[in-house]
């Protein structure tokens, strides 16, 4: 599992609050979440909720209007409600497919005015009525986000209309959640038995792993029978084990040796704890704390710096870690110590949506077999963010020294206090093998890391060492590791004995020759597993491959640590030494690295890819390569990218991922996160035979099928961009262009194209904006599908020379933009992305086959952190919507030249003539100020 898959398990944001149950289950806060212990130091930092929104006050949101309007009707209606009257509607706000919209009027004034006239103002004194007859009725927007004073009443308030699941995110805004609410945002099973932890998990693996595993396999079959129908060839025979009842059967989970209190790893954030100060909730008299919940918001709330987890989304401030039953004690204990000192700081915490303030996060890593424990403090630049104030008022430089003394002095002075903890009542200790409680603990090293970035440093991410030792040191197994602040290790330590003992046996179960078989370990993070291997015996040569340079160093160390020679170069594994760690993407070397073993070496392969899974290239080299014939694949997201690379090693062979395919042999669950919904995997595949394979194939040489298939396959392609390159030119000449997106969105970009205005489309849930055009020269429109943005239309070329970097919106816009891409889009989907732009539906001007692009890339999308994607969202709108004009089409030039240069990493034929198709339509060149913006 990644850092980042940790940090979601961790910091679940909104979407664990949001279950209808758990909003009604909001009781009075427990005590340790209300912190009435309010101390000196902690009134002296509290802030209290300022209650002066910007525009909110100015908004009314007006209900059951018709869902479908068009964009460029939307005022004209709101006029329509307005006329004859004073009241002026400067701004309006209309998602797709809800059945509101927002207005805000010229002045507060005007609010209680509008109110009555939708609500009393139609014709026999009753509401206004939509087209259809239906009564609309208006209500005050409703204040929403209490940190960031700019941001608000924008969007937030948008959210809570429009659909549920905001509305109880929001609603927690204001609220101390009491320590069930944190358990069940963080810990979501902790009220099941482990007995039924299991079975559910179990149950998962079978529905949302295996059943979807042979659902796309199938759907391969029938891909490759339809195209066989129209060429008018021989379709390949679907595999019949695909039919058999236990095509891919699922071991019970194997279960953890710990069930609480099992993390050696914690990620807190730096933010504001919601604190009552004073006693009872405005209104709790009523009973009814569903129907309205903003109304009853709290007026005693107040924020104190503080560390901890997300419990319920960004807005909802940090909450403590003291009750969570998978929480150990050192980290509550860290957690107290960071509590005490946050609030009587100058630093502060920092706000990742205005880019201010200092602390972001507190990573903690404990090994209680070596009792040694490393804290690394991420912060943003010490002479102020991205976001910084312009009047110096961010610059911390001046106390950042002393600061940092004095923090790293009250993490490391002493031996770490017994913290007191909010258990449920009933709740029974484990022993703890390893150690029980903070016995003797201390704080072994500290590390500093400044990051300016949007989510979290990356594993080469420099740190600064100021105290202790280097690295932390752990035991697993028979192995020492030694393990550096930006590389990965498991995050539950016996539950990683038993997933490395489950592959080490499943590799045992081949290896005839162990001394001579050669262990492709590709992510190999410290070298963990394949260090595990060799100790074990089941291998005898190992090469280990990870794109984290820290890792990488490590797993070189730790196979001294354990007694095995480490060579550098190529041929080291072959002749000298048993191992070989390289640093890079798997993806770039391990084909190379293949090539390089002698034909008599037995290979056998274990793959532990982070969330996102493994890259199609890698896929493909382990497909192809036959001597392969068992793989091992550690999944942390066996219901997602699993199934993915599962299906591509299993499918029918292909153009793209040629060679006798793989079969599951044995799934295994491994539970190595209770409490939580997550589960790791190890899957086994085999290779099938070649007599099998002659059965359904009629041949082996499937090398030999596939170089003529992709041959033409590039001749064709090359044809058809041809060909579509001299109608472009024609089109480009004759309409100017439009650069199709997704179906819907470029639908209304063409629609839009006609009204002459601009628009925003940033899918279903925020809705549009549009804006007049100074000119039809202008004409352009941004959507997207989903976290894609993309631009159509055309634009004066001077705006592209003009660009500038200097204006800090727009870099912010293509930092998120870049980081959208990066987050969520694989390089199959981007690489999907750009064929559909040149291929298929470019020539039609609009998509016409809804389903090509958007089948394209969704189905290489990132698994996403769905609440981690709406902030994105929610920043990305809120930045444009402040955006005039002019902004708004440089910073759409900008992401585009974002995503062309990402695309051109991957796909550089494609993307030269991408830019080429580009400067022709938009008369865009990649100036130097884009690509300043391309590498920020
Ligand atoms: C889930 S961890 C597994 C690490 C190791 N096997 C272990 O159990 O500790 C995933 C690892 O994949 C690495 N990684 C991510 N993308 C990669 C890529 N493209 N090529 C190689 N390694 C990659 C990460 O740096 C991380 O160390």
């Amino acid at each position: 599992m990644t850092d980042i898959n940790e940090a979601q398990e961790l910091v679940p944001v909104a979407a664990a609050v949001t279950d209808e149950s758990k909003s009604d289950a909001v009781e009075k806060p427990e005590p340790n979440l209300t912190d009435t212990s309010t101390d000196a130091a902690a009134s002296a930092a509290i802030t209290p909720i300022d209650k002066h929104w910007d525009q909110t006050s100015k908004k009314v949101v007006v209900h059951n209007v018709l869902k479908f309007i068009r964009p460029n009707e939307i005022s004209k209606l709101t006029s329509s409600w307005t006329k004859d009257t004073d009241i002026v509607i400067v701004k309006t706000k209309k998602p797709p497919k809800e059945n509101w919209i927002k207005v805000t009027l010229e002045t507060e004034d005007m609010v209680d005015q509008f109110i009555k006239l939708i609500n009393e103002g139609g014709d026999d004194g009753n509401a206004m009525k939509n087209s259809r007859g239906g009564n609309m009725f208006a209500k005050r927007a409703l204040d929403m986000d209490d940190r960031d004073n700019k941001k608000r009443g924008r969007d937030n308030d948008d959210d809570e209309i429009s659909n549920g699941r905001d509305a109880k995110r929001a609603a927690v805004v204001s609220k101390v959640l009491s320590n069930d609410e944190v358990r069940d945002a963080i810990t979501p099973l902790w009220r099941k038995s482990y007995e039924e932890q299991l079975d559910l998990k179990a149950k998962e693996m079978v529905n949302k792993c295996s059943k979807n595993i042979i659902k796309e396999i199938k759907k391969k079959f029938r891909t490759l029978e339809h195209e066989a129908r129209r060429g008018n060839r021989s379709s390949v025979k679907q595999y019949s084990w695909l039919d058999t009842k236990l095509a891919i059967s699922i071991e019970q989970p194997v279960p953890s040796p710990q069930v609480y209190e099992y993390r050696n790893k914690v990620e807190f954030t730096a933010g504001y704890r919601n604190v009552i100060v004073e006693t009872g909730y405005a209104n709790e008299s009523n009973g009814d704390k569903k129907s309205d919940e903003t109304s009853e918001t709290p007026s005693n709330i107040r924020k104190i710096p503080a560390a901890g987890f997300l419990a319920s989304g960004w807005a909802g401030g940090v909450t403590s870690p003291h009750c969570l039953q998978n929480t150990p004690d050192w980290a509550c204990s860290i957690a107290d110590i960071l509590n005490e000192y946050l609030p009587t700081s100058p630093l502060k915490p920092y706000d990742s949506k205005i880019h201010r303030g200092f602390f972001r996060s507190f990573t903690i890593r404990c090994s209680l077999r070596t009792r040694e424990i490393m804290v690394i403090v991420v912060h943003a630049p010490a002479k102020g963010g991205v976001g910084a104030a312009e009047d110096g008022s961010d610059d911390f430089s001046a106390v950042f020294e002393e600061e940092k003394t004095k923090l790293v002095e009250l993490l490391t002075r002493d031996v770490l206090a017994v913290p007191k903890r909010d258990f449920p009542a009933d709740f029974v200790r484990e022993e703890i093998v390893d150690g029980q409680g903070c016995d003797g603990l201390k704080v072994t090293s500290v590390f500093f890391q400044e990051f300016d970035g949007l989510s979290q440093p990356g594993p080469d991410h420099p740190v600064q060492h100021v105290f202790g030792k280097t690295c932390l040191e752990e035991k697993l197994g028979q192995c020492t590791f030694q393990i550096s602040p930006g590389a990965f290790f498991q995050t539950n330590t016996r539950g990683a004995e038993k997933l490395y003992n489950i592959v080490v046996e499943r590799i045992k179960e081949v290896t005839t020759d162990p001394k001579q078989t050669l262990l492709f370990d590709v992510c190999c993070g410290t070298g963990t597993i394949g260090l595990t291997c060799l100790k074990e015996g089941v291998v005898g040569k190992l090469i280990g491959l990870d794109i984290a340079e820290p890792a990488i160093c490590d797993a070189k160390v730790n196979a001294a640590k354990n007694g095995f020679s480490t060579g550098d170069n190529t041929d080291a594994v072959k002749n000298h030494s048993i191992t070989r760690f390289i640093a890079s993407p798997a993806e770039k070397v391990l084909a190379e690295e293949m090539k390089s073993v002698p034909k008599s070496t037995p290979v056998v392969a274990v793959v532990d890819p982070a969330r996102d899974g493994l890259h199609g290239t890698v896929v493909q080299t382990l497909r192809k390569n036959e001597k392969i014939d068992r793989l091992v694949y550690v999944s942390c997201n066996p219901t997602g990218t699993l199934v993915r690379d599962a299906a591509m090693l299993c499918g029918p062979p292909t153009k793209k991922y040629p060679g006798r395919p793989f079969r599951v042999r044995i799934a295994q669950p491994v539970d190595m996160f209770p409490l939580t919904n997550h589960c790791e995997m190890v899957m086994t595949f085999e290779r099938m035979s070649k007599e099998e394979y002659k059965q359904y194939h009629g041949s082996t040489e499937t090398k030999s099928i596939t170089k003529s298939i992709t041959g033409i396959h590039q001749l064709t392609r090359i044809l058809t961009i041809s060909i579509m390159l001299m109608k472009l030119l024609i089109t480009a000449l004759a309409i100017g262009a439009a650069i199709g997106e997704t179906d819907s969105s470029n639908l209304r970009g063409r629609e839009l194209a006609d009204t002459k205005k601009v628009c925003i489309y940033l899918g279903r849930k925020f809705g549009s904006q549009t804006f007049d055009v100074p000119s039809e020269k202008f004409r352009f429109y941004i959507s997207s599908s989903r976290v894609f943005p993309a631009a159509s239309g055309e634009c004066d070329p001077d705006l592209v020379k003009n660009l500038s970097t200097e204006d800090l919106r727009i870099k912010k816009f293509c930092r998120l933009f870049k980081h959208t891409l990066n987050e969520y889009w694989t390089v199959d989907a981007i690489s999907a992305a750009t064929d559909w732009m040149l291929a298929n539906e470019f020539e039609q001007g609009s998509c016409t086959n809804k389903n090509t692009y958007g089948t394209l890339h969704m189905e290489h999308l990132k698994e996403v952190n769905q609440n981690k994607f709406d902030d994105l969202y929610e920043e990305l709108v809120d930045l444009m919507s402040n955006f005039t004009y002019e902004e708004l089409v440089r910073s759409a030039l900008a992401f585009f030249a974002c995503f062309l240069h990402e695309a051109h990493k991957i796909h550089s034929f494609h993307c030269s003539w991408m830019l080429s198709m580009h400067s022709m339509i938009f008369g865009m060149e990649i100036t130097p100020a884009i690509e300043e913006l391309t590498d920020l």
